[in-house]
This record gives structure tokens, sequence and C-alpha cells, in this order.
């Protein structure tokens, strides 16, 4: 195939932005992929970045599209169900699917990150630039402004695309011209990282599920790592974070609220004291997409649409885009413009979706796990999921283990209810009347 004559560039080597490098050099177009941070395999790990992610369907078939699913997956550890830690009660367990097999992955975000580079850098037409941080884009002259060790330089850019993240430098620039909305809405949550090592050289939990210890406004989630540790998030209001002023009060709540998980935490107070308190955002910005005079600028991944990480699907979401990208330019046979267009036209509606969702789960997780009304309503879910031949399928089921565009999901959900309501109705009318006939032959037997 001849290589495109654009300069493409993808500003950040996060996630996304090593998928869609990888993608694009193996259709035969030239990128160069900018990232602010020193190259992580010489580096090493960062404190302060969060450790795991669940990655399930939609994330594991964008792996599949650079060959990296299996590699992915032998390092992951599937995670079948939620462990729900409720205070003062024994642990349940809460199957993610009808059948009890399907399994949410969980994976370092490190290891997962590496991998990623290391097909990017693999790929012939790819170009990879550590310690270089994207300042702006000036769409208009086709160019980008960055920050490297040589001091601030531009570059000339015909196509850029801007995967930097929820915090994105690129979104900023847009918006700072004037002609896109960037929506930004907190959470007056924040969270915070915290560690349960191995016991006796084993996992202190189950290492099958995530677990969840619900508390109403405010929750704790833990998942496994290869190592046998667990990484916690405390998902708090930012109020009670700044509550818990020494050791002491850190330790006397912990053994108030979340005994279980405090006895396995030796490091607690020392963790909690440092590590750092997150912010949560929802980034609603419009449109991704900026052109100029023959060069063009889209977001994609969190820059275009941060969502807060109560689904898990963050990531997940990030991937389908670069598919997106990579499909369409392949559809129509590499015009940038047309692609990117059409690009942004049919995720929005998908990302709008997720969005929603990923905030109705955190009231999912923190509170209504607990309900034994909410248990009986997911077990009569799956019940009638493996009764109903396809016809019935959950809203968990069809965001993390299909992928069906997000934005089919609340619609079908909608029809799937009323289907189910109106059957209940329909059954109740047909008792009522069953019932009614039943007591008019009594009455007439009692009568002869
Ligand atoms: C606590 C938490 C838990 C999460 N759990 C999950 C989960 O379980 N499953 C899931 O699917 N998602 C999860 N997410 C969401 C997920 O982390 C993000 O959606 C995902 O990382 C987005 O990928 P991205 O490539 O768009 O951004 P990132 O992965 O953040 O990559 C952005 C990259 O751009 C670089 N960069 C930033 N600014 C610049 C600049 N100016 N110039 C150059 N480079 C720059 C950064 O250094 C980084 O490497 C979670 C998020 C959080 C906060
Ligand atoms: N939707 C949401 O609510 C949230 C989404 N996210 C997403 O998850 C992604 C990963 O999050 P996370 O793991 O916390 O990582 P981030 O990329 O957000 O960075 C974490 C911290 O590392 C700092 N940092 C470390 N090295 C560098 C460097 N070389 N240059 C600049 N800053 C550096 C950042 O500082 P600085 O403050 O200067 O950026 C930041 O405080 C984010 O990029 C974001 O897209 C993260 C948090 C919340
Ligand atoms: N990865 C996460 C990170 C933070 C908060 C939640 C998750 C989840 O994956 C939740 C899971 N999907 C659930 O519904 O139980």
């Amino acid at each position: 195939m001849a290589r495109d004559e654009r300069r493409v560039a993808i500003v950040g080597g996060g996630l996304a932005g090593c998928l869609l490098a990888t993608l694009l050099g193996r259709r035969g177009i030239e990128v160069t992929l900018y990232e602010r941070r020193p190259d992580p395999r010489i580096a090493g790990p960062e404190r302060g970045r969060s450790i795991n992610l669940a990655v399930s369907a939609r994330g594991l078939a964008a792996l599949d599209a650079v060959g990296l699913r299996d590699q992915a997956l032998k390092r992951a550890l599937p995670m079948h169900g939620r462990m729900v830690h409720p205070l003062g009660a024994g642990q349940n367990f809460q199957p993610y699917s009808a059948d009890g097999e399907r399994a949410i992955n969980s994976i370092s975000r490190a290891e997962l990150n590496q991998a990623l580079l290391d097909a990017a850098e693999a790929t012939p037409g790819v170009t990879v630039r550590f310690t270089q941080r994207v300042t702006g884009v000036d769409v208009a002259a086709g160019l980008l402004l960055l920050e490297g060790p040589e001091g601030a330089v531009t570059e000339r850019a015909d196509v850029v695309l801007a995967g930097d993240g929820a915090y994105s430098a690129v979104r900023r620039s847009l918006a700072s011209g004037g002609g896109l909305d960037d929506r930004q809405d907190f959470l007056e949550h924040g969270y915070k990282e915290l560690t349960i090592p191995p016991r006796d050289g084993d996992f202190a939990l189950d290492p099958d599920a995530l677990h969840i210890w619900p508390r109403g406004t405010a929750m704790m989630i833990a998942l496994p790592n290869l190592d046998r540790s667990f990484t916690c998030t405390l998902f708090w209001p930012k109020t009670d974070f700044e509550a818990l002023g020494t050791a002491a009060k850190v330790r006397a709540h912990f053994e108030r609220h979340y005994p279980d998980a405090a006895r396995l935490m030796p490091a607690l107070a020392d963790d909690f004291a440092h590590n750092p308190v997150g912010s949560l955002v929802t980034v609603r910005c419009w449109p991704w997409v900026r052109y100029g005079e023959g060069a063009v600028a889209a977001l994609l991944g969190d820059a275009a649409h941060a969502i807060v990480p109560f689904f898990g699907q963050g990531a997940n979401c990030a991937f389908e885009d670069c598919v997106e990208i990579d499909r369409l330019l392949g559809k129509t046979g590499g015009d940038w413009s047309r692609a990117l267009s059409l690009y942004q036209e049919r995720r929005k509606p998908n990302t709008d979706a997720i969005a929603e969702m990923a905030l109705d789960n955190f009231v999912e997780m923190r509170d209504r796990v607990s309900s034994p009304v909410y248990r009986l309503t997911r077990a009569a879910q799956h019940a009638l999921e493996r009764r109903s031949a396809g016809r019935y399928v959950s809203r968990y089921e069809l965001v993390s283990f299909t992928t069906v565009p997000y934005a089919q999901i609340p619609r079908r959900i909608r029809r799937q209810n009323q289907v189910v309501a109106a059957g209940l109705l329909g059954g109740a009318v047909l008792a009522g009347l069953a019932a009614r006939r039943l007591s008019r032959l009594a009455r007439r037997r009692g009568g002869r």
C-alpha cells in the first residue's frame, strides 16, 4: 500500500494513542506519537497512576485487531462477579452473567500500556517520541506546539489525533480559540488507592471477584493483581478524606466501616497519608474535530469523552474509538476529513450513553447492591435471560460482554422492560381471571 504523504501526529502514548498508532501504521500511514512522560519501559511505573483496569469484550475485540488479545488475557485475572461486603454481615457473591461463566478481566495498566507501546514501535512507519509535552495546536497553520528537553518547538502536523487523556492539552488549546464547547462535570467524590498485600503468599481475598464495600454515599472496591495483592480504591466525598487527618483517625474509621478489609491492610495509614486523591470527571465536549486549511485535528479517548470509572469502560470505550477511526479511514479510501467527520457523528451518541450508564453504575455499586430487593431482581433477570433465548439480555451483559453500540443499550433495555411489564401484567390479568372463575365454580358447587 502507498504511504500517506501527510504528517500525522498522535498526541499521548497512553492506551488509545498506542493502539491507534499501531492500527494506522499497519494501514501504511506514517505516524509520530508524542508522549509527555519518559519511556515507562526505562523509567518504571510511577506512583499516583491507577494500577489496574477491568478490560471486557470491547477492549478485547480492539486488542484482537492488533494481535494482543491472547497476550493480554494470559496476564489477566478473570473476575466472574461482584463480591459484596456489607457492614455487619457476611460477604455475598453476585455473578456478572446469567450462566456465571463470563468475566471481566483485571489487567495491569502499566503492562497493557507497555505491550501497546511495544506493538506501536514494532510497526513500520510509527515513531514514538517520549518527553514531548504538547502544549497546543494551530490547526489553521497545521502546526503542533511542543515542549521537550530542547525547549519549546513547533512541528508541522497535517492531521493531529489527540489521545492525551481527560485533562487534554489539545482540547484546552482548541477550546481557547472558541468553537468548542468543553463541558466538564466533576463529582463531589474523589478517589484514593490503597493496597491489600498477599497473606502468607496467597491472595487475602477471593481473586475471582471484583470486591465492593458499599456504604451508601461512599464505597471501596478491590481488584486483584498478578502478584497476589489487591488494589483497593476508595470513592468517597472529598470532604471525607479531609476529615481523617491523623493515622489514628484513619485506623478507627476503617475499623468501624471496613473492618474485614482493615485487618488485611498493614500499611493502611501510610498509604492513606501518601497516596493522592484524584478527581472524577465527565467530559462532554463538542465538536471533536476541527478543520483548518488542509489540516485537521480530532480528539479521541478520554480527551474527547472522559467518563467516571464506575462501569470499568473508559479504556474499553477509548479502544473502540481507535478501531472506528481505522475502519472509517479504510471505508473512505484514506479521506481524513470525511473519516473523522463520520467518526465523531457515529461515536458521540455512544459515548454519551456510556457516560450516563457509568454515573448510574456508581449508585448501583455503592448503594443498590446491598439491597435484598436488588439481589432478587438480578436473580430474576438472570433467570429470564437463561429462558429467553437472547430476547432478554441484561444491561450489564450488553455493556461488558458484547460490542453492541452503547447508544442502543438504554433503548433496548426500555423495550425489554416494557415487554416484561406487559407480560407480568398479562400474567396478573390471566391469574385474576382464573381466580375469579375458580371462585365462581366453588360458589356454584357450594350452592348445589
Ligand atoms: C481510578 C480509575 C479506574 C479506572 N478503571 C478503568 C477500568 O477498570 N476499565 C476501563 O476500561 N477504564 C478504566 N478507567 C478509565 C481509563 O483509565 C481511561 O479511560 C483510559 O486510560 C483512557 O485512555 P486514553 O488513551 O484516552 O488516555 P490515557 O490512557 O490517560 O493516556 C493519555 C496519555 O497522554 C499523555 N499525555 C497527557 N498530556 C499530554 C501532553 N500534553 N502531551 C503529550 N502527551 C500527553 C499521558 O501521559 C498519557 O500517557 C479508570 C480510570 C480511573 C481514573
Ligand atoms: N474520568 C475521570 O474521572 C478520570 C479519568 N482519568 C483518566 O485515566 C487516565 C489515567 O489516569 P492516571 O493513571 O491517574 O494518570 P494521569 O495521566 O492523570 O497522571 C497522574 C498524575 O501523574 C502526573 N504526572 C506524572 N508524570 C508526569 C509527566 N511526565 N508529565 C506530566 N504529569 C505527570 C500527573 O500530573 P498533572 O496533574 O500535571 O497532569 C497526574 O497528577 C487519565 O489520563 C485520564 O484520562 C483519570 C482520572 C479521573
Ligand atoms: N473497573 C472499575 C473501576 C472503578 C469502579 C468500577 C469498576 C468496575 O469494573 C465495576 C464493574 N464493572 C461492576 O459493575 O461491578
